[in-house]
């Protein structure tokens, strides 16, 4: 009753004002689903490839296609993923990009909701789901490959961990961004805001830190509830190998070299109990990939300091691949994982790597990128996994756009 009948393929604008690749999946019946990929700015090394866009809409419409047009049904989400999959035929899809796979993959679960009647999350996520929403992360200041001249820490994330609803949650996140806003104008620092709808002010991270503790504590006041804080180091972007000193972003080796963070230069050991102070002092509900994306032992060495204080949460680590995950289990690495679906390239790989989070403990925490659309399938999968978290900015049409998603799902469920 879903079997799809066309897949269309179009470039569209994403938030940054790069071409992206739009999906619209057309059933037999009339259902229709429509999806775009975002895309990434601190990527790390393993992630599923982005190829140029034009190049990654021609290779989907001759081979991606043809194999899903008059051949799977839309409500077959495994099905569908793994014709992508074969029509791709490379580990990480260089040959159809991982652009035009995940926008296939998720215009086909949308266009199976609409012929089948459902939202995308029950969909996704069977009848039960819709009785739990996640926390969302939300960043409120930040620079790193997001913002040009602002702190070195790529994001301080509002975590709103009290909150009664998402829709409190949502609120209070915005409240901490108003309030950042105000502080920094009272200390006389401009700033404009990053790719993210974060404020990225040209201030040290120390200064940062002030600010979003001093921020979070008056909404706390101001809600009733308990509201924390996160960071997103992107750690790998700020990692020089020792073997390569100078030249920045060199992944060949782990434990041995630099974190550069602006003015601050720290070994892995330093950076540990750099993080880990950090972690202490703030009382910070979350860290992701405070250390480089080759270091499962840093990683595991500072989890197993900090990991029953704090979410230590791994984004490049990870890539959401099961195979890096499964490592960093058997590691003890971390003891969350971010999810972003356009990272492994389709919504079959992104629950895989959830399911098996899940089994071991490990929080999932689904995520946005840098580069967005108005695309909405972040909220639905985060409450279709019961995923405990969400990451997907704070202020913005095309942060917003999910979070009022989530809203809205919370109202109807
Ligand atoms: C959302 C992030 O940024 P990007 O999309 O640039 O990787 C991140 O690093 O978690
Ligand atoms: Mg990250």
């Amino acid at each position: 009753m879903t079997r799809i009948e066309s897949v269309r393929y179009r470039p569209i604008l994403d938030s940054r004002g790069n071409k992206t690749v739009e999906a619209e999946v057309v059933t037999e019946d009339g259902g229709f689903g429509r999806a775009a990929a975002p895309s990434g700015a601190s990527t790390g090394e393993y992630e599923a490839v982005e190829l140029p866009v034009e190049e990654a809409i021609a290779a989907a419409r001759e081979h991606v296609a043809p194999r899903l047009e008059g051949r799977e049904f839309a409500a077959d989400q495994r099905g569908v993923d793994a014709a992508i999959h074969a029509a791709d035929g490379t580990e990480n899809f260089s040959d159809v990009g991982a652009n035009s796979a995940v926008a296939t993959s998720m215009a086909a679960a949308k266009a199976a909701t609409d012929v089948l009647g459902a939202p995308l999350y029950q969909h996704l996520g069977g009848a039960f789901r819709g009785r739990n929403f996640p926390v969302p992360l939300g960043n409120v200041v930040g620079g790193g490959e997001h913002a040009a001249d602002a702190t070195a820490i790529q994001e301080f994330l509002a975590a709103p961990v009290g909150a009664p609803s998402v829709r409190q949650a949502v609120f209070a996140n915005a409240a901490v961004h108003e309030r950042v806003g105000e502080l920094l104008s009272e200390r006389g620092e401009a700033a404009a805001k990053g790719d993210e709808g974060a404020w990225a002010p040209s201030i040290e991270d120390a200064a940062a830190f002030e600010i979003v503790d001093e921020a979070v504590d008056d909404v706390a006041d101001e809600f009733g509830f308990d509201v924390r804080f996160g960071l997103d180091m992107a750690a790998a972007e700020c990692y020089e190998d020792s073997e390569e000193q100078g030249s920045s972003n060199s992944r060949t080796s782990s434990g041995d070299g630099e974190y550069v963070f602006g003015d601050e230069v720290r070994s892995t050991a330093e950076q540990i109990d750099y993080v880990a102070g950090l972690v202490d002092e703030y009382d910070l509900a979350y860290v992701e990939d405070p250390l480089d994306e080759n270091d499962y032992e840093g990683f595991a060495d500072l989890t197993e300091r900090v990991g029953d204080q704090t979410l230590v949460c791994g984004d490049d680590l990870f890539v959401t691949n099961v195979e890096r995950l499964r490592d960093g289990i058997a590691a003890g690495a971390a003891n969350s994982i971010l999810v972003k679906p356009n990272q492994i390239g389709t919504l079959s790989d992104a629950v895989d790597a959830i399911e098996l989070a899940t089994r071991n403990g490990y929080d999932a925490v689904v995520s946005h990128r840098s580069g967005e659309t108005e695309d909405t399938t972040i909220a639905h999968l985060a409450v279709a996994v019961d995923a405990p978290f969400i990451k997907t900015g704070t202020v913005g049409g095309e942060r917003t756009a999910k979070l009022n998603e989530l809203i809205r799902i919370a109202d109807e469920a």
